[in-house]
């Protein structure tokens, strides 16, 4: 699946531009904090509207400046994964899981893929950073995405949960089957990861 992206707009007082094109494969969107990389992710799931550019997925044009076009967020096919996780903290993590899925398929797989399979009946509240991070990426893959967005998937966690979510993400990049694109501005973890490194600069405001 082809993913063309390239917006650009202002958030507050900083210009925020991002080009770039991926195939399968982890395209990570490198830069030193505040110069907008959450933010092309929001723009990406249509959750910030850019001011310029397009966001293409395969056949599908979500986002044409241009030509009008703006997919809203749940039309996109585009599944995101916060930094902060925000899972419901009503329901409980079978729930989550569920959440943006339209039945129960792949659940058994995800949940094995992922190691969560124990955590099913837990509340969200009762889970570590690094389970509540894995569950949010599984609700991400069981709504069906044909691109995969992930906001510093590994922040703040302690070496070991990083590890794991590292793995977690590597399976799913050596899997093929979809763009992921990636936030971080850890350089050894880019290194590890990357399929494509995307260098954001400051722009000329
Ligand atoms: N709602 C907002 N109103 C005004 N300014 C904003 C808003 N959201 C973000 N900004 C500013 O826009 C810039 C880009 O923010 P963004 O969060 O996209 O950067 P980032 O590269 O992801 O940063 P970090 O690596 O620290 O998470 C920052 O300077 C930020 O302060």
């Amino acid at each position: 699946m082809r993913f063309d992206v390239d917006v650009a707009g202002r958030v507050g007082e900083t210009e925020v531009a991002c080009a770039f094109s991926a195939d399968a494969g982890l395209t990570v969107l490198f830069g030193a904090s505040g110069v907008g990389k959450t933010s092309v992710l929001n723009m990406i799931a249509g959750l910030m509207r850019p001011a310029r550019g397009s966001v293409r997925l395969g056949e599908r044009t979500l986002f044409d400046a241009a030509a009008g076009i703006d997919l809203p967020p749940e039309r996109r096919g585009i599944g995101y994964v916060f930094q902060d996780a925000r899972l419901f903290p009503h329901r409980r993590v079978r729930a989550n899981l569920l959440y943006g899925a339209t039945d129960e398929t792949g659940l058994g797989e995800t949940c094995d893929f992922l190691g969560i399979a124990h955590l099913l009946d837990r509340w969200p509240k009762t889970l570590s950073g690094g389970e509540a991070r894995r569950v949010a990426i599984g609700r991400a893959l069981l709504s069906r995405p044909q691109a995969l967005l992930l906001d510093e998937p590994l922040s703040f966690l302690d070496a070991a949960r990083r590890s794991e979510i590292e793995r977690v993400i590597l399976g799913l990049r050596d899997r093929g089957e979809l763009p992921i694109v990636m936030v971080t501005h850890d350089a050894g973890e880019a290194e590890r990861l990357a399929t494509q490194m995307v260098h954001m600069g400051a722009e000329q405001g």
